[in-house]
């Protein structure tokens, strides 16, 4: 069993969708201050990072996150290899094995924007044509690599589009190194009562090697080393 995080860690440079603030993690408390603890505050969005987006984001009487049945998002899961797409459309998705996948994630060249400082407008993203056709093959949960599924410019219509049907949409993962395939996916969001939205640590599971603790704790250093 091989564990994948495709989760991108919260940090201040973590590139926002314009218009949403930036994350902030500050310090409340310091031991090298003279406080009995480390405690820090964290500024996000409910859309920060690697997230949900939930039918309220896009309707007032839509659905919450801590409304979605956990089932959604923990289960069978192929991730589908569309580096070199920009536009994900009928096409595209047609040479792909999609059809019957109720949970299906997009890796495309997004993954390596992370790498860069700053929100890139011109990310690869799902056309319309390309949104029905994943309603069709009976998609429940569509995940892709970066921090929203459609085009920087469109007015929110595929979302709506897809949250409308009931699929839910994780957005900001990092499916880089990540070969296309069957997995087990773990997402699990942050409880936000009412949120339209969450912040998610996601995993993909696969049944490869057997289970091993890969990096065991080094209680002397208290961290987990590195390699
Ligand atoms: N980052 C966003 C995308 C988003 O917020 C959005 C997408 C299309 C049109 C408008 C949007 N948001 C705010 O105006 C998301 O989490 O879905």
């Amino acid at each position: 069993m091989k564990l994948y995080d495709i989760t991108v860690p919260l940090s201040a440079d973590l590139p926002t969708y314009p218009g949403d603030p930036p994350v902030t993690i500050e310090p409340v408390t310091r031991i090298a201050r003279g406080d009995t603890a480390n405690v820090s505050r964290l500024t996000l969005t409910t859309h920060s990072g690697t997230h949900l987006d939930v039918p309220l984001h896009f309707r007032d009487d839509g659905s919450s996150v801590d409304l979605l049945p956990l089932s959604l998002l923990v289960g069978k899961t192929r991730v589908i290899d569309l580096r070199g797409v920009r536009a994900i459309d009928r096409k595209e998705l047609a040479r792909l094995p999609v059809r019957g996948e109720e949970r299906l994630l997009l890796r495309t060249d997004n993954s390596l924007l992370w790498e860069r400082s700053g929100f890139c407008t011109e990310y690869a993203c799902l056309t319309p044509d390309g949104a029905d056709y994943l309603l069709e093959t009976g998609a429940k949960l569509i995940g892709i690599d970066y921090l929203s599924i459609e085009r920087f410019d469109s007015d929110g219509a595929i979302h709506r589009q897809l949250l409308d049907a009931g699929i839910v949409i994780l957005e900001g993962l990092n499916l880089d190194g990540v070969e296309a395939g069957e997995y087990e996916l773990l997402c699990l969001p942050l409880n936000v009562r009412g949120g339209d939205g969450a912040p998610v640590r996601a995993l993909l599971r696969s049944h490869e090697r057997p289970e091993t603790v890969e990096r065991p704790f080094d209680p002397h250093t208290s961290r987990w080393p590195l390699s």
